[in-house]
């Protein structure tokens, strides 16, 4: 079988964490290959604002020039849409010297932050609430000892690891409950990369002062998370797609909705710089705890209904605190489309059936959006309220899957 390559664009996790670094660390960075969506936009944009050189004009190399944390009398930060920017962008500002008062969108405004933000007063810095908008009153980081519960976010504990350098004194964290794990081991690799001094023994997190040093060029690998959608094309056409730069060795824990394609029965290769995925006859159905990788829930409920079985998923109730309830968005557009869906909490269970045509409600989560654009080669009739949320983190998200289409035909 023809296997069709697709140029999946930059993880936004390394991106938003590759720019953090860049800009706290001395020395000059280039990202070949950042992702270019709103999402890393708006944290470049948000870098500029807190007085930080990130140039963005060339898409393939953004260049960033480091500087030591320090005075920034006054910034106002709009974070947009994307939670990295929001969430890791106040620890590198409160390790500073001004005031800055930090908003987002009316979407970011509903999800949860105060956990992160109390432990930033823990550190040191004077907050004036505990949602987005709020204004910080950043006097230097002392760091210390903190306790963190991050079951609800793990980019809670990624913000307080990255700041941790920039603290006076260092940083020891003790974390309670810890959602999403594997991003955790992609911001200690960079940070790495980055110079830093950080260990993690069980729960417990120390990382060292000394600021961060630039390694020069750090390449981006592409988003697992998006690959995801490319993936899942070819398991529920019965086709060949191969994600080329994505393999074996990335910390990306969404990589493993492959594994969840291979145990549906997809042909699944991963292999040192590319994953492929040809799709059987029929898909099985299958019961998957997807806590640590809840951003691929949405493609594997949108091709859940073409399985021969039922497709359960479990634990991932943070997906209800994402750009959307995710949980409930996915069971209410399924419903819309014919597909008979229980849920609970932390669950959803989606029986097979035939989906019929209709009209998707995006509720501006690109994921949702990205998820049902597979379904939709499928389930001829199927049209989002608004494809173009997909501005996120997949600008091209529509043109890629025509693309990949397009080329399969060919190939027949
Ligand atoms: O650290 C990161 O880059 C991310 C962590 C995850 O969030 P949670 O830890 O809130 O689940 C994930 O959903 C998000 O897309 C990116
Ligand atoms: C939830 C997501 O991102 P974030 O939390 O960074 O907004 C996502 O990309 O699915």
């Amino acid at each position: 079988m023809v296997a069709t390559a697709v140029p999946v664009p930059g993880s936004k996790s390394i991106t938003n964490r590759a720019l953090f670094l860049a800009a706290a660390a001395q020395g000059r960075t280039v990202l070949r290959r950042p992702l270019v969506a709103d999402d890393t936009e708006a944290c470049a944009e948000a870098l500029n604002r807190l007085g930080y050189a990130v140039s963005t004009a060339d898409p393939d190399r953004w260049e960033i020039v480091g500087r030591p944390v320090g005075p920034a009398p006054k910034a106002e930060v709009h974070t947009r849409d994307g939670a990295t920017g929001a969430r890791f962008l106040p620890g590198l500002a409160a390790a500073g010297y001004g005031v800055y008062r930090f908003d987002a969108s009316e979407q970011m405004r509903r999800r949860p932050i105060a956990p992160l933000l109390d432990a930033l007063r823990q550190l040191g810095a004077r907050i004036d609430g505990d949602r987005i908008p709020y204004t910080l009153y950043a006097d230097g980081l002392t760091g210390g000892e903190l306790t963190l519960d991050a079951g609800v976010s793990s980019q809670y504990l990624t913000a307080l690891l990255l700041a941790g350098p920039l603290t006076r004194e260092g940083l020891t964290i003790k974390v309670t409950r810890l959602v999403s794990a594997p991003y955790i081991e992609i911001t200690l690799r960079l940070m790495r990369t980055f110079g830093a001094t950080v260990e993690r023994a069980g729960d417990i997190f120390r990382v060292e002062p000394g600021g961060y040093i630039s390694p020069g060029t750090l390449d981006i690998e592409p988003d697992a998370s998006t690959a995801s959608y490319f993936l899942a094309a070819a398991a529920l056409t019965g086709r060949t797609v191969t994600v080329p730069g994505l393999g074996a060795d990335s910390p990306q824990g969404d990589l493993g909705f492959a594994t969840v394609l291979a145990d549906m029965g997809a042909d699944v290769s991963i292999q040192a710089d590319a994953v492929t995925v040809t799709g059987p006859e029929r898909l099985a159905g299958i019961t998957v705890d997807m806590h640590h990788m809840s951003d691929t829930m949405p493609t594997l409920a949108a091709i859940a209904p073409y399985a021969t079985g039922p497709v359960r998923i479990e634990n991932i109730h943070n997906t209800r605190v994402k750009e959307c309830d995710r949980l409930e968005a996915c069971a209410v557009n399924l419903r819309t489309l014919g597909v008979p869906v229980t849920t609970g909490d932390d669950w959803i269970e989606i029986s097979p059936a035939q989906p019929i045509g209709g009209r998707v409600e995006t509720m501006r989560d690109h994921r949702i959006a990205m998820a049902f654009s597979v379904l939709g080669l499928r389930a001829p009739g199927v049209e989002l309220d608004d494809p173009e949320c997909v501005i996120k983190t997949c600008p091209d998200f529509h043109g890629l899957l025509s693309g990949l289409v397009e080329s399969w035909e060919r190939a027949q």
